[in-house]
């Protein structure tokens, strides 16, 4: 197997007495899609923040292609190509689609000195734009604010602005939610293929998603991994069915 792009080892964070992260480790090799589960309070979102770089883990490590980044800011971490969905707040309600993909293609190219210049002048930006756009489907909505967009459609968009800074992994914070079933299973098709160029972190609670997605599943609850497995693995595991899909064992 070649090497894992991200590892987590051991990571641990409290809040006063409550253990929030107790010794998670998981890796994610390059095409795949690893989905991380849990019921509510599991921790998903504490463990997704350490690896941003959002919260500092108490003990651990996170090394991206086998780089130390527990140190980094969360601005290093996505220099170094951790790319995660953006918010539906970061996305410039009053541009264009493609003028918020284009703030995002701007950043990745670093040009700093070009600060002055109107975005919407630079032909240099227009291609890599173009392509994202229409490898999202997104091509025919290029011209529309961003404001008029639905849901489902906003989400695509911060897809766009996350795959425009060239992630080398891509941490996905339920992208299927408000999607309805239509804006899922596109959704769904469009992770399948991107799986090949970037390979996924997903935190995802629609279980059908879920094991449509991923090539292997870690279970959280209360903090820790309680499982961990190939989807098939982790469907059929007892203490799975039992502490988190809350159907009985027999
Ligand atoms: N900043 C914080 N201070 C104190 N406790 C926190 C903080 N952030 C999270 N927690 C607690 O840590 C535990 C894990 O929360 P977290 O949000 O990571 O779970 P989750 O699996 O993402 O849940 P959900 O699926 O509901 O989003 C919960 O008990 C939560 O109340």
């Amino acid at each position: 197997m070649s090497e894992p792009l991200l590892q987590v080892k051991q990571l641990n964070k409290a809040f006063g007495a409550l253990q929030a992260t107790r010794d998670v480790s998981l890796d994610l090799y390059p095409g795949e899609i690893h989905a991380l589960i849990g019921p509510n309070g599991a921790g998903k979102s504490t463990l997704i923040s350490q690896i941003t770089g959002n919260l500092p883990p108490d003990s651990g490590e996170i090394l991206l292609q086998g780089e130390d980044i527990t140190g980094l800011t969360v601005a290093e971490r996505a220099q170094r190509g951790l790319g995660r969905s953006f918010q539906i707040s970061s996305l410039a309600d009053e541009l264009s689609v493609r003028r918020n993909v284009m703030i995002a293609v701007q950043a990745i190219q670093g040009s700093s000195f070009r600060f002055w210049k109107p975005v919407s002048s630079d032909a240099s930006l227009l291609e890599p734009v173009a392509t994202i756009l229409e490898r999202l489907g997104l091509s025919d909505r290029a011209g529309t604010l961003v404001a008029e967009l639905s849901h489902g459609e906003r989400r695509l968009v911060e897809m766009a602005c996350a795959l425009a800074l060239q992630p080398r992994a891509l941490l996905l914070d339920e992208p299927m939610a408000g999607m309805g079933s239509e804006g899922t299973a596109r959704m769904v098709k469009l992770l399948s293929e991107l799986k090949h160029e970037v390979p996924i972190l997903l935190i995802e609670h629609d279980m059908d998603a879920v094991f449509q997605l991923a090539d292997r599943v870690s279970v959280l609850v209360s903090g820790g991994v309680l499982a961990q497995g190939t989807a098939d693995e982790i469907r059929n595991h007892p203490a799975v069915r039992e502490a988190y899909l809350g159907e009985e064992t027999t």
